[in-house]
């Protein structure tokens, strides 16, 4: 089973941070070279353009990918489904005029220029809104072609707004909201090694925010501290060898509770409180 992930760009290093996290180490060097193998014999990696990667799973290179939305939707690819939303690269595809130009609204765009990088999305957008300017499609640096009279508008990623602010430009509409999906190709998506990987990258999301709670609690106090901790399941509790009446409880507990929990708990009884991080965390 191989998935196709960005080989360069913003997107790279987050991409094989979690496969690491997930336990999907990569083995033999995996610098400017096409594939890797993985700790699982059963599982290697390829290395492609950002771009590119819908494509490939489309194709057969890759049963797998990991690419920004805006990609996925770009590709046009059929028979590819999404499995997972991986939270990171988040970014917004937006429309945008100068701002203090005229194009205020979508339908401003009647008769006009629109340059993207993202021709297909920008195509799909305005099929939806019965407006059909000129799209002309470039490869970068697009926030430049409102100002050398190359376009009128342009269709671009934004997520800080850093780069739209310092060329003078105005979101004027949102078309598509996008962050990194794991998707694979619909005919292997049941298979259970995709499964596996899927739980695997879940577990690492499912993780993140949550803290692991130890303490330990006289049993006489374990129903006070009981009803203190708050998340998932409900505590463990565990005896404690030669513990003289105390109790182990153990619990998952989110990132920002913690702080008032131990309070909470402290003041219920428990003592020697531990706080660790999860790597993951499989339901
Ligand atoms: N400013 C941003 N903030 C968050 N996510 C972004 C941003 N820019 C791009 N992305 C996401 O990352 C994906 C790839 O963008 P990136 O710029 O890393 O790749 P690239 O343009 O192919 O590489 P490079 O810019 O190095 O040539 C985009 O399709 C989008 O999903
Ligand atoms: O809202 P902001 O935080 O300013 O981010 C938006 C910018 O980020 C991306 O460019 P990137 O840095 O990838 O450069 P590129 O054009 O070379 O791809 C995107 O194409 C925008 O230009
Ligand atoms: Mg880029």
């Amino acid at each position: 089973m191989r998935i196709a992930v960005p080989n360069k760009g913003r997107l790279h290093e987050p991409t094989i941070d979690l496969l690491e996290r997930a336990g999907l180490h990569l083995e033999n060097g995996a610098d400017r070279k096409l594939y890797a193998d993985t700790v699982d014999p059963d599982v290697s990696v390829l290395f492609a353009r950002a771009a590119d990667i819908p494509e490939y799973v489309a194709d057969g290179a890759a049963d797998l990918g990991i690419t920004g939305l805006d990609q996925v939707h770009e590709a046009r690819v059929d028979d590819v489904e999404e499995l997972l939303d991986l939270e990171f690269g988040r970014c917004r595809l937006v429309l945008a005029a100068p701002e203090d130009g005229d194009i205020e609204g979508v339908a401003d765009l009647a008769g006009k220029t629109v340059a993207t990088e993202f021709p297909n999305v920008t195509a799909d957008f305005f099929a939806d809104t019965g407006v059909s300017p000129d799209i002309v499609e470039v490869t970068g640096a697009t926030e430049l072609t409102p100002h050398v009279e190359m376009a009128d508008a342009i269709v671009d990623i934004t997520s800080t707004g850093t780069t739209l602010k310092m060329n003078r430009l105005a979101v004027v509409d949102e078309v598509l909201s996008s962050s990194v999906r794991l998707f694979g190709r619909t005919d292997v998506v049941d298979d259970p090694k995709v499964r596996e990987v899927r739980t695997a990258l879940s577990s690492v999301k499912q993780a993140e925010g949550k803290r692991y709670l130890m303490m330990n609690v006289p049993e006489d106090r374990l129903e006070a501290v009981r009803d203190v901790i708050p998340g998932m399941g409900g505590p463990t509790v565990m005896d404690v060898a030669n513990g003289g009446g105390k109790v182990a409880v153990h619990a998952v507990v989110d990132e920002r509770d913690v702080f008032e929990t131990i309070t909470e708990v402290k003041k219920a009884g428990a003592s020697d409180i531990l706080v660790t991080e999860i790597e993951r965390l499989v339901e």
